[in-house]
């Protein structure tokens, strides 16, 4: 038997739980047909900390994903803690863990599956064979930046204010990220912020432009504003390859590209930091979207962009191809044969809910070995 896997499970909120179990599943499966070792531990985070402990993460939670080989997140928030302190909120669980291992290259790649072509907003067309990959840049820009606060004015009312700061070091590192994902897929990456507005846009674009100059002249680069790069996913997405972007910019690209795939539910992710001394690289990995509050506990959420999350931890954080691909390959046999949860159902299909989708793909994985 291999070396065990050590894996923080925190499923967090709402569908957190619901969406994580079936990822238990095909632990349990991977445990037993392909002699793969996982030492799984679970932990709190969000809502679910707060009510135990009063935080949105604990400090020795925060230690253990440090020491895990990977971290699999479910979901935090909901809007029974909506009136906490911004410290507690279930949010602030989230964006410590980033910030705290360094997660700063966050991975979300949108891809079209053959089966759901029919299943997002837009014309067959234009979303036909999609294969984009985003870069966020997960710990910094105005979700860290300081200052921020609420202050009163001199002369009577008040000013709300965050504040959008980047380092020369911090873009360099996003970016090479991105540059080097462009070398493995099409070779083209559009960097995206609002250099016409922003002094640090300006600043991203001469960062990236100077480090592409030096270093990564064989990859295409293009700069784009931001929000035409939102009208430009949903007018013709398949122009891009890799798109690389700040923390703010990358949240709500990533939202407009998880619609092409047709489900937010659709949509993984991977946040990873750089090699630290021992060569080892931290790793969270999550679907893109929230807790779902609207459909939780009802057994109504669609697994497949936390079950697609874990495929990436498999290939990144496991060097487990084989069996990511397998994994893959599963999802998309079972879209193919039809099946379906409620955010993805067609005319004529019958909805099934989210552990019969997990017990879907343990059965089509049967299949496939
Ligand atoms: N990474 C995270 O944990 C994360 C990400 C986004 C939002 N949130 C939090 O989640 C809470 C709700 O936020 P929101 O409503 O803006 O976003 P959301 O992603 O939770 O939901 C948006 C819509 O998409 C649907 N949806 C989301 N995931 C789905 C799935 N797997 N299957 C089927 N339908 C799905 C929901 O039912 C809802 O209609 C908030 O507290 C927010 O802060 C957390
Ligand atoms: C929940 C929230 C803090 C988070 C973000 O804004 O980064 C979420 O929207 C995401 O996309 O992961
Ligand atoms: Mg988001």
């Amino acid at each position: 038997m291999s070396d065990a896997k050590n894996l923080l499970f925190l499923p967090g909120d709402g569908i957190g739980p619901e969406v994580m179990g079936q990822v238990r599943k095909i632990i349990e499966w991977l445990t037993k047909n392909r002699s793969v070792n996982f030492n799984l531990s679970e932990g709190l985070v969000g809502g679910a900390c707060y009510e135990a402990h009063k935080c949105a993460v604990t400090d020795e939670t925060v230690q253990d994903a440090m020491d895990a080989d990977a971290v699999m997140l479910g979901a935090v928030g909901g809007p029974q803690w909506d009136n906490v302190e911004r410290h507690a909120r279930p949010e602030a669980g989230l964006l410590r863990l980033r910030k705290e291992m360094d997660l700063f290259a966050n991975l979300r790649p949108a891809v079209v599956f053959d089966a759901l072509v029919d299943s997002s907003t837009l014309k067959n067309e234009i979303v036909q064979g999609l294969d984009i990959m985003i870069l966020r840049e997960l710990t910094s820009g105005v979700y860290f930046g300081e200052p921020r606060g609420v202050e009163d004015l001199p002369g009577g009312g008040q000013k709300g204010f965050d504040t959008q700061v980047y380092t020369d070091a911090e873009i360099i590192r996003a970016a090479h990220v991105a540059f080097d994902l462009a070398k493995k897929r099409g070779g083209k990456v559009h960097s995206v912020e609002k250099a016409n507005v922003m002094e640090s846009g300006k600043f991203w674009r001469e960062v990236v432009t100077k480090l592409h100059a030096e270093q990564y002249s064989d990859i295409k680069l293009e700069h784009m504003y931001a929000d035409n790069c939102a009208m430009q996913l949903v007018r013709n997405p398949k122009q891009f390859d890799v798109i690389l972007t700040d923390n703010l910019f990358g949240d709500l690209l990533s939202d407009c590209a998880a619609m092409l795939t047709g489900s937010l539910g659709m949509l993984p992710s991977a946040s990873l930091s750089g090699k630290d001394e021992n060569g080892k690289v931290r790793a969270m990995y999550e679907p893109v979207h929230g807790s779902a509050p609207d459909i939780a506990g009802q057994d109504l959420a669609n697994p497949l962009a936390t079950i697609l999350s874990f495929s990436m931890c498999l290939r990144y954080s496991f060097n487990m191809a084989a069996e990511a691909d397998l994994l893959d390959q599963g999802v998309q046999n079972v879209l193919g044969a039809g099946v379906r949860t409620g955010d993805i159902m067609q005319d004529g299909m019958k909805a099934i809910g989210c552990a019969a989708m997990g017990d879907a793909l343990i059965a089509e994985l049967d299949k496939l070995v």
